[in-house]
């Protein structure tokens, strides 16, 4: 894996030059002089998705400038590196192996020389195991009764991998109660609690590390509930399982360790749901739809691993996004899932995308002198539109916006869906072509208006359009689609992470604010007044001394 400046290469030169010559390019002008445009700038990843990337600002002179910067960066040698197990979370010292957790082609991934693969598979079985009792009724609690009620205690990608995956498939779930709670605030786990019966709840401890505040934190005030009705601290091994990679720290908490499903520090915390962190999607969905949503990543890994660039799903999302990012000057992007299920997608991929990108030094300790990751925000569709769509369409900002939609809904209720898909439609094609001042007067005119009177109204109602959007059709929401969703996403970030020359993997920027807030917490605790600190950070505490 090379270490190379992306604004120092040619290819990077030509797009500059591309863009200056460019940049005013329209969308309505490339449709009108192609017909085939869809077809020559739309892919199919099997049989079941569609990715329609034609709406973009862009050629095919634009796209091969963008691969000879993905070939000129040796965007082949880092996917080779990170497929091969190279430690290429270079600052932890760590390999990047979400991909061998759901290797279903059992090839021998090797860490430090050791294949990983029978161990993969060792917890695999273990997590099969255990939600087989749990689901079936074997697993008893201290009372005898079968579990009804998860209670999943994590944050982070300890949560909202699992969260949004349980909700994208509740079309799968079984008769099992699924609970998250991850914020530290006391309301999370008071409510959670309010909800559960002790003897019938099984809590999962979800912490790569076991030292994180807010789950240790939620997991002693869980633990003392389950106790205060339990008594014996015998029982704590029926109703608590850990899913960490820190053995020491669960036996310390008090969890038996053979309640303890492991995971390894090759693994990240925003790319485990593939791994013991998605016990509770297991539990929820069963083992098998665990399994289906592990082989539609998989599917997806060899397709990114051996697909030409030029036809390489996550590669050419990766490069459109670098085309707006680094050159249009786009800031953020937008993930907008139409459906409903689909609710917490974006959500995930705001840690996925911007933990990892979110980097202003380069492979070399150096502060970067180019854009590197974008801002991710959605919500569902339609939702979205009555909420920010003003902006997407007639703001000033350019916002690239993916689009996704199942084909086939679970619930084919009316013409629900069929609602739904309509604005799908639709909403793209206003982004891009939008509605001119012509149109607009036309309309009135058509409405028996003269244009005299509705000269004042008229720019407000001009849509300029030119507004560029990925549309992502998928058959239905099953688990293997979802599942290739994801990756596509995640691989999605590591090209764009290899071409801006900078660390994806670690996370060392979440570190200050907590050792911050371990400084003040002690300070919380006394009537004293605060002047430790700048004088608006003592201003605010003081005052909160004052009121509570
Ligand atoms: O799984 P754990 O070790 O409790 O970490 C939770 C989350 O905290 C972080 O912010 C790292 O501190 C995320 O990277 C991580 O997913």
């Amino acid at each position: 894996m090379k270490n190379i400046n992306p604004t120092q290469t040619k290819a990077w030169k030509a797009l500059e030059a591309h863009f200056a010559a460019n940049k005013d390019r329209q969308l309505k002008q490339l449709f009108a002089a192609d017909p085939a445009r869809f077809d020559k700038f739309s892919t199919t990843f099997g049989a079941d998705v569609l990715v329609d990337y034609s709406k973009n600002l862009i050629t095919q002179e634009t796209l091969d400038l963008l691969i000879d910067l993905a070939k000129e960066t040796d965007l082949a040698g880092a996917i080779d590196a990170m497929f091969n197990g190279e430690k290429i979370n270079q600052t932890e010292g760590r390999a990047v192996l979400h991909v061998a957790l759901r290797n279903k082609a059992d090839r021998e991934i090797k860490v430090d020389g050791k294949d990983v693969m029978p161990e993969v598979k060792a917890v695999l079985a273990k997590i099969k195991g255990f939600c087989e009792k749990v689901i079936g009724g074997e697993w008893k609690g201290y009372t005898g009764k079968p579990i009804q009620h998860v209670v999943n205690i994590g944050i982070g990608g300890s949560d909202l991998g699992p969260v949004m995956i349980c909700e994208a498939l509740r079309p799968y779930k079984n008769h099992l109660q699924m609970h998250f709670v991850s914020n530290v605030d006391g309301t999370h786990i008071a409510e959670t609690l309010k909800q559960v019966d002790p003897e019938t709840t099984l809590f999962l401890v979800a912490s790569k590390t076991f030292t994180t505040q807010e789950t240790m934190t939620n997991a002693h005030t869980a633990r003392d509930w389950f106790l205060k009705h339990a008594g014996d601290k015998a029982h704590v091994a029926k109703h608590f399982a850990a899913l960490s990679t820190n053995g020491k720290a669960v036996a310390e908490f008090g969890i038996d360790t053979n309640n303890m499903f492991e995971f390894w520090d090759w693994v990240g915390g925003r790319y485990s749901s593939w791994s013991a962190i998605g016990m509770p999607i297991a539990l929820s969905v069963g083992f098998d739809n665990f399994d289906a949503l592990q082989r539609g990543a998989f599917e997806m890994d060899k397709h990114f691993a051996t697909t030409d660039f030029a036809q390489n799903i996550p590669v050419l999302l990766a490069l459109i996004g670098i085309w707006y990012n680094n050159f249009y000057g786009a800031e953020t992007e937008t993930i907008l899932p139409y459906d409903q299920y689909m609710h917490r997608f974006a959500a995930y991929f705001q840690q996925g995308n911007m933990e990892s990108n979110g980097k202003f030094v380069d492979r070399n300790g150096n502060p970067v002198d180019y854009q590197t990751g974008p801002i991710i925000w959605g919500e569902p569709g339609t939702n979205g539109q009555h909420a920010f769509y003003q902006l997407i369409h007639q703001g000033t900002k350019l916002i690239p916006s993916d689009f996704l939609a199942p084909a086939i809904s679970h619930n084919p209720i009316g013409d629900h869906h069929p609602k739904l898909l309509a604005n799908f439609f639709a909403q793209t094609e206003a982004l891009a072509f939008g509605k001119s001042k012509e149109q607009v007067e036309a309309e009135f005119v058509a409405a028996g208006k003269t244009l005299e009177q509705v000269k004042d109204l008229v720019p407000f109602k001009v849509f300029e359009g030119n507004r560029p959007t990925n549309s992502i059709l998928f058959k239905k929401l099953t688990p293997e689609t979802l599942g290739a969703l994801i990756a596509m996403y995640e691989h999605k970030i590591f090209v764009q992470g290899a071409i801006w020359n900078i660390f994806s993997f670690d996370q060392w920027g979440v570190e200050l604010g907590k050792q911050l807030a371990n400084k003040i917490l002690p300070e919380l605790n006394t009537s004293e007044t605060v002047s430790s600190h700048d004088c608006s950070t003592n201003g605010l505490i003081n005052t909160w001394k004052a009121w509570k």
